[in-house]
């Protein structure tokens, strides 16, 4: 046990919100439209908590970049919040557990592949962006989840050694990301059942929040080597 600060790092979507089948439905929709339709398992194998250049660039089998990929995205992210918008509410659990952890001087971030626009929308949307002492969204990064640059921003930005950070995923591409990012990961069953997360690398899986506590979070992260 030691004094040095500790911050839990949240990705969004799947995580804060259980919308993924929300999501899936908006990339569905938006695809067939465009004349490239896509399938479920295409959709969690390739897109499932990717940066939306990685995600198009799939999609329409070719580099989109610049104000193309600017106008798909926010074509793509109006069909999902139209979809989500009625249904938008924390996800089980979240809001005392955000309380528990700031109570303890925690650092908290969120660090999410998904553009500025959503982020307003779900943090403003659920009024709880004034928990978090940092935002790291797609346009902050040059490499989207699997690379650990979107945590390592965050785990910078709030001042705190990656090995004194706990991050909370549902996507294989957001724990690999953390994992390279040298912090312990928190997988939550929401996207992916807890069997297909078993060998994720995932230090603890849980359905939702009020599974956790502060304690198993100090927990992990004084059993992480140094
Ligand atoms: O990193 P996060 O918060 O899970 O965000 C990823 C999601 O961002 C969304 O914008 C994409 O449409 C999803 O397909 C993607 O999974």
């Amino acid at each position: 046990m030691t004094d040095a600060p500790l911050a839990a790092l949240f990705d969004m979507d799947g995580v804060l919100v259980d919308n993924t089948d929300f999501h899936i439905n908006a990339w569905l929709q938006f695809a067939q439209a465009k004349g490239f339709p896509i399938t479920r398992d295409q959709y969690v194998a390739n897109i499932n908590g990717r940066v939306s250049a990685d995600a198009m660039a799939y999609v329409f089998q070719r580099p989109v970049e610049g104000g193309e990929l600017i106008t798909l995205t926010e074509e793509k992210e109006a069909i999902y919040r139209e979809l989500y918008r009625s249904h938008l509410q924390p996800a089980p659990g979240l809001i005392a557990f955000l309380e528990a952890l700031k109570a303890q001087n925690i650092k908290l971030a969120v660090g999410t592949s998904a553009p500025m626009s959503n982020v307003h929308f779900t943090l403003d949307g659920l009024q709880i962006r004034r928990y978090f002492d940092t935002v790291v969204d797609a346009s902050m990064v040059r490499h989207g989840k699997p690379d650990p640059e979107i945590y390592l921003k965050a785990a910078e930005r709030v001042g705190v050694d990656p090995a004194r950070c706990v991050v909370f995923e549902d996507a294989f591409a957001g724990i690999e990301a953390g994992l390279r990012g040298g912090m312990q990961v928190v997988a939550l069953a929401t996207t992916h059942t807890q069997a297909e997360l078993v060998n994720s690398g995932a230090a603890l899986i849980v359905n939702d929040f009020t599974e956790l506590s502060v304690a198993t979070i100090e927990a992990l992260v004084d059993k992480t080597p140094r």
